[in-house]
C-alpha cells in the first residue's frame, strides 16, 4: 500500500495547483489521473480553443480593414491550423507528467475510487492519505433525444482536422458562442439553436444582444426559443428538428452545459455529499467529510467554473491543508471572457446585479466604436458597461476585440481600489487601450 501525506484526484489546474504547492510546504503528495495529464484547459479547453481564436482574430483583423489597405482573407486553411493546435496538444500530456515527476510529485494513472475516508483505490493499487482532494472537473453533457448518438462536444470540435462545410451548435453558452464564432470565420455556415432567447445569462443584457447582432452580420443564424427532440441521420448530413424549426447541416455540437465527474468515485465510501451541481464544500473547501476537500469545477458554486477560479482554489485548499489560511475562502472579482469576434468580457458587479441595488450602485454606459484606439482598425462595435459604487469602479462589462485585456486592467483597478483620479495620473504608453483608461474610467 502506498501512504502520501495527501493525494490528489484529477490532474487539471486545480489539482496540479494544490500539488505543487503542497510540495513547496514539504508534503507528500500524489496526483491520480485517468485521463490527460493537465485537465480540460491545456488538453481540450482554453489552449487549444485559443489556437484557433489566434486565426480568427488575425483574418477578423484583415477582413475589417479590407478595402483601406489589406486583401481580405477568404477562409482559413483548417487542417494547417488544426495541425498548429496539435504541436500544442499532442505533446502536452506526457511532457506535463513528466514536469510534475521532475519535481517530486507522484503520479498514478487510473480511475480513483474511495474505499473508505481514508483509502482510495486507483491503477489497481490500494494508496492511503491523511488528506485528499478532489479536483476532477466536469465532462460534455449530451442532450437526452432521439438520435443522441450524432451529437459531438467541443472536445471533438477541437479535434476536427477538416472543417465541415455546415454546422450547428445546440445552447448558446460561452462554448456554443466562441466555436461558432471560430467555425464562422473559418468559413463554415453556422446555425446556433437555443431553447430561449437570453443568451450567455450571466452577461450583460444589452452588450450580449449587441454581440448577437454582430455575430448575425457576420453571417451566423440565431434560432431562438426551439428545443431540439430530435436529430437523424442520411446519407452522411444530419437533420436536426423540433418544435418550429428543422434543418439539414453537416456537424452537430452539443454545447448545452457540462455535468460534474462525481458518479465513478464512490464518494459515500468516505460520507461525501454531491448534488447534480457538483460536490457540496463549506467556505473552506471542506466537503462533508472535513479531511476531504474539493476544488474547481467539480464544486457545487455561485463563482463561474473557470481555470483562473480552479487555480484560486487549488492554492486556498493546499494553504488550509498546510495550516496557512484560517480565513475563509474569499474570492476576488473573477474576469470571464467570451473570446468570440467580438469578445465579451465582465468582471465584478453586473449591470443586473447594480439595478437591484441603485441606491448603492450607478451604472455609465461608454459607447467606444468612434474612438481612435477602435477606428483604426474599423472594429464594427466597442461598447462598455460600468458600474460604480461613489466614485468607485466595481463592475465592469466590454464589447469589443480587445475585451479580455482591456477587462482585465480594469480588474485591476476594481481590485486594486483604484479610482479616476489615480488612473488619470498614471502615465501609461499611448495610444492603446491601456492609456484608454483615463477617459474610460
Ligand atoms: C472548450 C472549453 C473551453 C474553455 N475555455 C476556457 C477559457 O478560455 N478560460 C477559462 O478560464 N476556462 C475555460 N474553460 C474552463 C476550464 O477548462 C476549466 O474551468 C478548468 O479546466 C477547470 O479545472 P479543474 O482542474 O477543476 O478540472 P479539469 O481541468 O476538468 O481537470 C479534472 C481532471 O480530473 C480527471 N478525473 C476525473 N475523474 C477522475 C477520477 N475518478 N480519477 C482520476 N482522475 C479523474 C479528469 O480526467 C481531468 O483531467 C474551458 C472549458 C472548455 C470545455
Ligand atoms: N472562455 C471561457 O472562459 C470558457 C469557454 C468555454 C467554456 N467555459 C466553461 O465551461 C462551462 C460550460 O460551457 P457551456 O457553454 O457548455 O455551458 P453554459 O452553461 O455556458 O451554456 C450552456 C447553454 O445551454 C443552454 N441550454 C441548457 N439546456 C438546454 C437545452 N435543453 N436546449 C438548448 N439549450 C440548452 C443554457 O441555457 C446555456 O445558455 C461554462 O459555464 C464555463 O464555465 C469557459
Amino acid at each position: 500500500m502506498e501512504k502520501y501525506d495527501v493525494v490528489i484526484i484529477g490532474a487539471g489546474p486545480a489539482g496540479f495547483t494544490a500539488a505543487y504547492a503542497l510540495k513547496a510546504g514539504n508534503k507528500r503528495v500524489a496526483l491520480v489521473e485517468e485521463d490527460l495529464w493537465g485537465g480540460t484547459c491545456p488538453n481540450r479547453g482554453c489552449d487549444p480553443k485559443k489556437v484557433f481564436v489566434s486565426g480568427m482574430e488575425a483574418a477578423e483583423r484583415s477582413n475589417q480593414l479590407a478595402g483601406r489597405g489589406l486583401v481580405p482573407v477568404r477562409s482559413i486553411r483548417w487542417p494547417e491550423l488544426a495541425a498548429f493546435k496539435r504541436t500544442f496538444t499532442d505533446p502536452f500530456p506526457g511532457a506535463f507528467r513528466k514536469k510534475l515527476q521532475s519535481r517530486g510529485i507522484g503520479t498514478i494513472s487510473g480511475s480513483a475510487k474511495f474505499l473508505n475516508p481514508r483509502q482510495i483505490e486507483a491503477g489497481g493499487k490500494i494508496i492511503e492519505a491523511n488528506a485528499f482532494i478532489i479536483a476532477t472537473g466536469q465532462r460534455p453533457g449530451i442532450l437526452d433525444i432521439e438520435g443522441k448518438g450524432y451529437l459531438k462536444t467541443s472536445t471533438d470540435f477541437l479535434d476536427l482536422a477538416e472543417l465541415p462545410p455546415s454546422m450547428t451548435f445546440l445552447g448558446a453558452g460561452y462554448i456554443a458562442l466562441e466555436l461558432a464564432s471560430i467555425a464562422n470565420a473559418a468559413g463554415s455556415a453556422v446555425t446556433i439553436i437555443h431553447h430561449n432567447d437570453r443568451p450567455l445569462k450571466s452577461f450583460d443584457k444589452d452588450l450580449v444582444s449587441d454581440m448577437v447582432r454582430t455575430f448575425s452580420k457576420k453571417g451566423i443564424l440565431f434560432v431562438f426559443n426551439t428545443d431540439i427532440r430530435e436529430v437523424s441521420c442520411r446519407d452522411g448530413r444530419f437533420l436536426v428538428s423540433g418544435n418550429r424549426y428543422s434543418e439539414k447541416t453537416d456537424y452537430v455540437v452539443c454545447a448545452t452545459g457540462r455535468i460534474p465527474n462525481v458518479e465513478n468515485l464512490a464518494l459515500e465510501n468516505a460520507g461525501i455529499e454531491y448534488g447534480r451541481r457538483g460536490i457540496a464544500v463549506n467556505e473552506y473547501l471542506q466537503t462533508t467529510n472535513p479531511s476531504v476537500f474539493a476544488c474547481g469545477d467539480v464544486v457545487d458554486k455561485k463563482q463561474p467554473r473557470l481555470t483562473s477560479v480552479a487555480t484560486f482554489e487549488g492554492n486556498y485548499a493546499a494553504a488550509k491543508i498546510l495550516g496557512a489560511a484560517a480565513h475563509k475562502i474569499a474570492y476576488p472579482p473573477a474576469v470571464s471572457v467570451v473570446y468570440g469576434s467580438p469578445k465579451l468580457a465582465q468582471a465584478g458587479i453586473t449591470a443586473d446585479e447594480a439595478a437591484a441595488a441603485p441606491e448603492r450602485y450607478r451604472v455609465r454606459e461608454v459607447d467606444m466604436t468612434s474612438w481612435f484606439t477602435y477606428r483604426r482598425m474599423n472594429e464594427p462595435i466597442s461598447k462598455a458597461k460600468l458600474v460604480y459604487e461613489g466614485e468607485r469602479l466595481k463592475g465592469a462589462c466590454v464589447l469589443n476585440n480587445e475585451a479580455d485585456d482591456l477587462v482585465n486592467y480594469l480588474a485591476l483597478l476594481i481590485q486594486k481600489g483604484i479610482g479616476r483620479e489615480e488612473a488619470e495620473h498614471m502615465m501609461l504608453g499611448s495610444p492603446t487601450i491601456a492609456s484608454d483608461l483615463r477617459y474610460l474610467v
